[in-house]
């Protein structure tokens, strides 16, 4: 069983929410990006690189940010430039083409649930990706693709369900990353990242 990578989320509205990188004590901070008014310049991200990934997320995705494929394509190319690790959509990569090897390939779900046959086209064509990441809404059967998803390799998963337990639970089937809030959820199901941390810590140590 191995530890899961816990991924606190946070909401930059401005500059200033990016500087509480250092003070947040998860393995990573996911910067939601989508959130900003005005993206910044990935040069002001550069030197949280090691700690960071990056994520404009798509509305049809669960994002609220406005924002063209054009510019995403050009901002996600600039972070590639500069190492910076970032999360990009399976259904972006059908859109445009920019790098995910090493990076967070991504697939939500809240309407229904995917087949075998489409996760599977997902770990197959993706293979090369840091992690392919797969979050469910608690349909009817969620359980069952979650526990399918955790047969693959390099895979993340998570249930958006009320219970935050579940998604911890669940996660010890082998998902890379957990993600978690810091100060309020940006997806149901989320944890708290220090009750994460500490939860995980009493299991791990
Ligand atoms: O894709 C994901 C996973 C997520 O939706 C979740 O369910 O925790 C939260 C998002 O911030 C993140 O980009």
């Amino acid at each position: 069983m191995f530890k899961p990578i816990v991924v606190a989320s946070l909401p930059v509205r401005s500059r200033e929410d990016i500087k509480r990188v250092d003070e947040i004590e998860s393995d990573l901070v996911e910067l939601r990006l989508d959130y900003a008014k005005d993206l910044p310049e990935p040069e002001e991200i550069l030197s949280y690189k090691n700690k960071v990934l990056v994520t404009l997320r798509d509305r049809g995705e669960g994002g609220v940010g406005d924002f063209s494929d054009d510019k995403k394509k050009a901002f996600l190319s600039k972070l590639a430039d500069l190492g910076i690790l970032y999360d990009v959509e399976a259904s972006f990569l059908m859109r445009r083409e920019v790098e995910f090897r090493e990076k967070v390939v991504s697939a939500h779900y809240f309407d229904r649930l995917p087949t075998r046959e489409e996760i599977d086209a997902l770990f197959r064509t993706y293979s090369q990706a840091f992690t392919v990441k797969i979050a469910v809404s608690d349909l009817p059967g969620y359980r069952e693709v979650l526990a399918y998803v955790s047969t693959k390799q390099n895979a993340t998963f998570m249930p958006m369900s009320q219970d935050p337990l579940e998604r911890l639970a669940l996660s010890l089937l082998g998902s890379k990353l957990l993600y978690t809030y810091i100060d309020s959820p940006t997806a149901r199901g989320q944890l708290n990242y220090l009750e994460a941390k500490r939860i995980l810590d009493c299991i791990f140590k």
